[in-house]
């Protein structure tokens, strides 16, 4: 099996101001989110990363995405190494936050156009990958609609349209149906599933562990910014559940319920 995406010996410290302090109840003046992490995902797989609030997903993905430096390590996507090459990184990953923001102001239609440009894409494939994209998520009926007026869930159908825009080969979701409804949750996940079928490698952040058990080849348990425990999520079914194996991992890691 092929290593697409391989994150070496992450570390990431962030240095906390003093607001961030008050919320994060510590007098300490830096946060290690990220301590020596490494995991591997393969070809064609949906690999999650699972971890209660604050574990470090979200940074371990920034800086998979290139959007933040690691202090040490890397991460390799296709053997492209995102500390030296971010921009090669970029064009072969998408990236996908419940957090993106879209420009207010802008339609779909011209949000889409702009970002597929900027990779350099044709026009004639920007044009019918929007088609496709767009029919796909119901979003062509909205296409001429500013962001503002769009409803939560068509946003983010919206975000995804874009995010793959350039027919990424790696997929990077980071809590992908977070403040969803239920129906657009569904349109996202099911989508999901498509794209593992057309053989694109997806790394997946989550806390649902429904979400886990249902998508995901393989999932990476990380507590206080540290992989924990890693298996197919089949072996794993074999003799518990998701839910209990990762209690009983986050009660012997000192977490309080
Ligand atoms: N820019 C930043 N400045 C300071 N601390 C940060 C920053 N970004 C993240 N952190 C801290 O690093 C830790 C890991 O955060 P991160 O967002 O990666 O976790 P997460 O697993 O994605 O959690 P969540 O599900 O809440 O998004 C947290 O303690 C967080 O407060």
């Amino acid at each position: 099996m092929k290593v697409l995406f391989s994150v070496k010996d992450v570390t990431k410290t962030f240095t906390l101001s003093k607001k961030q302090r008050k919320i994060l109840k510590t007098n300490d003046s830096k946060k290690v989110a990220v301590k020596s992490l490494s995991f591997d995902a393969y070809e064609g797989e949906i690999y999650g990363l699972l971890g209660p609030n604050g574990a470090g997903k979200t940074t371990t993905l920034r800086i998979a995405s290139s959007l933040i430096k690691p202090d040490s390590g890397d991460v390799f996507i296709d053997g492209i190494s995102v500390v030296n090459d971010p921009s090669n990184v970029r064009r072969k990953i998408g990236f996908l936050t419940s957090e993106l923001k879209l420009e207010d102001f802008f339609t779909p239609n011209y949000l889409f156009d702009y970002f597929s440009r900027l990779h350099n894409i044709e026009e004639e494939t920007i044009q019918a990958r929007k088609k496709m994209l767009f029919d796909q998520f119901g979003i062509q009926p909205f296409c001429e609609v500013k962001v503002s007026d769009l409803s939560t869930g068509m946003k983010q159908k919206v975000s995804l349209a874009i995010s793959i825009a350039h027919d990424p080969s790696i997929i990077i979701f980071d809590e992908p149906t977070n403040g969803l409804d239920i129906i657009t949750a569904k349109t996202v996940t099911d989508f999901l599933i498509h794209l593992k079928q057309t053989g694109k490698t997806i790394i997946l952040s989550t806390h649902i562990f429904s979400l886990v058990e249902k998508l995901c080849d393989r999932v990476g348990i990380i507590i206080e910014g540290e992989m924990v425990y890693e298996n197919t999520v089949a072996e794993i079914m074999k003799t518990t559940d998701l839910e209990t194996l990762f209690f009983q991992l986050y009660e012997s890691k000192g977490g309080v319920l």
